[in-house]
């Protein structure tokens, strides 16, 4: 067992347990957020055909030389093209084809004029601009031409990947399967959200918070009632979670006191321990082991210390068991706006709430950096990464800040 290690071996011990676990095949309308387990090559050119930008004709550029208000060309409209529609027969010299937005150009056309430099008389058009070949003309395979390789196994489904998989006429998707991950939170002092609360106790807030970080970083929670702190159950309950699910999480009971059982229980379980202890303020006491090739991690109770253990260590782990290529959350550079007066001993991943100004990343502590507190996480939507060691932070220093989302990024 290691102890004490840094939070990138920590990651790395775990990432040699990501195995994905199968395919499912799904319809594209629910596939957002998923990701994609094949690769996909365009079978047909997109735009499928040569197109029109606008509504207006389609001409033989070179018809056209001179043409200007003064002096306009006139030619015969020899048919009129909707989008959806065929053309009838091609453009020859001389002539001209009323076109919609969308519609196929006809062969012979080489650029399309906008209705508004155009006047309709009988069957003819005057034309008052002169065109190059190419003009308002999209070419087919313009987008994507047949046979690109244009989405890759591993990649997440965005809703830009779902609009280019209906382009090609796809319904249903190949995507990783979801790993199924209990919740079990661990303590004498936690009663249910469907309880009554009894002085001394406190609401199982974590299991509800994990379950919803497990959902975002792409897995199924399986929330478990809460236990009380007595090792045998929780080794019994450690190795069920384990035969019924592809991973474990637990909170609460990892450190050193008289009632912390869950590494022993770990071993009482049947699994190795793995590690203990990670060297990051908060969440320090994380403990990890495995069985039969899956995981059980043992976050700290403390609800912000598990949060935030979660998007360092499992949140990249149950990403790359979902399927997911790219799970390195992004690292920026931010100016602090707000003095931190404490030294850090340890490596600290303080809570901030990091925006965009004037060209610069921005950074403001999220509130007090206690590791049970709750509600510095609401703000927060990027972590300081300060380097154990490190004395107090000054307004207008540069600090590395790893983002949660940047989507969260306002
Ligand atoms: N003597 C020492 N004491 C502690 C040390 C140490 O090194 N020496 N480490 C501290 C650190 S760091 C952490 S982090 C915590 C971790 O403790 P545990 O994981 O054993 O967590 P608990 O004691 O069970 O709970 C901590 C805290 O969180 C509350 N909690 C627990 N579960 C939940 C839940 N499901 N929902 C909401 N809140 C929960 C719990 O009531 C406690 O207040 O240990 C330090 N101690
Ligand atoms: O490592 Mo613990 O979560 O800070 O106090």
């Amino acid at each position: 067992m290691y102890r004490d290690i840094p939070l990138e071996e920590a990651v790395a011990i775990l990432m040699k347990y990501t195995k994905p676990i199968g395919f499912d095949e799904i319809d594209i309308i629910d596939a957002l957020g998923r990701v994609l387990n094949e690769n996909i090559i365009t079978s047909f050119s997109l735009p499928p055909f040569n197109r029109s930008p606008l509504d207006g004709y389609a001409v033989i550029a070179e018809d056209t030389i001179s043409a200007s208000k003064e002096q306009p060309i006139l030619l015969r409209v020899n048919q009129n093209i909707f989008a959806g529609d065929l053309p009838l027969r091609p453009i020859v010299s001389g002539e001209a084809a009323a076109i919609a937005t969308g519609a196929p150009i006809p062969p012979g056309a080489n650029a399309v004029i906008k209705i508004e430099d155009t006047q309709l008389v009988e069957d003819n058009v005057l034309l008052f601009s002169q065109l190059k070949p190419g003009d308002n003309f999209i070419n087919q395979g313009d987008d994507v031409p047949a046979g690109e390789q244009i989405l890759s196994k591993g990649m997440l489904i965005t809703p830009a990947v779902i609009g280019l998989l209906a382009s090609l006429g796809r319904k249903t998707v190949k995507v990783f399967k979801r790993p199924k991950v209990a919740a079990l939170s661990i303590g004498d002092e936690l009663v249910g959200i469907d309880e009554p609360r009894a002085p001394g106790k406190i609401y199982n807030s974590n299991l509800y918070a994990i379950s919803a970080q497990i959902t975002e970083a792409g897995g199924v929670p399986v929330p478990y009632r809460n236990t009380v702190d007595d090792k045998n159950q929780i080794a019994f309950l450690l190795d069920s979670c384990l035969q019924e699910n592809d991973m474990v999480i637990t909170t609460g009971g990892v450190s050193v006191g008289k009632r912390d059982y869950v590494k022993e229980s770990i071993t009482l379980s049947g699994a190795n321990t793995l590690f203990w202890k990670v060297n990051i303020k908060p969440g320090t006491p994380v403990v990890c082991g495995e069985k039969n090739g899956r995981l059980i991690v043992g976050l700290s109770g403390n609800p912000a210390a598990a949060m935030i253990t979660f998007y360092m260590l499992i949140r990249p782990v149950l990403q790359k068991i979902s399927g997911l290529q790219q799970v390195n959350l992004p690292h920026v550079t931010a100016i602090m706006e707000e003095p931190f007066t404490k030294k850090s001993k340890q490596r600290r991943m303080m809570r901030a709430n990091v925006y965009w100004k004037n060209g610069y990343y921005h950074a403001v502590p999220s509130g007090t950096q206690s590791p049970g507190a709750l509600k510095s996480m609401l703000q927060c939507n990027a972590l300081i990464d300060i380097p154990g060691g490190k004395g107090p932070l000054n307004i207008g220093e540069e600090v590395k800040v790893i983002l949660l989302s940047p989507n969260y990024i306002l």
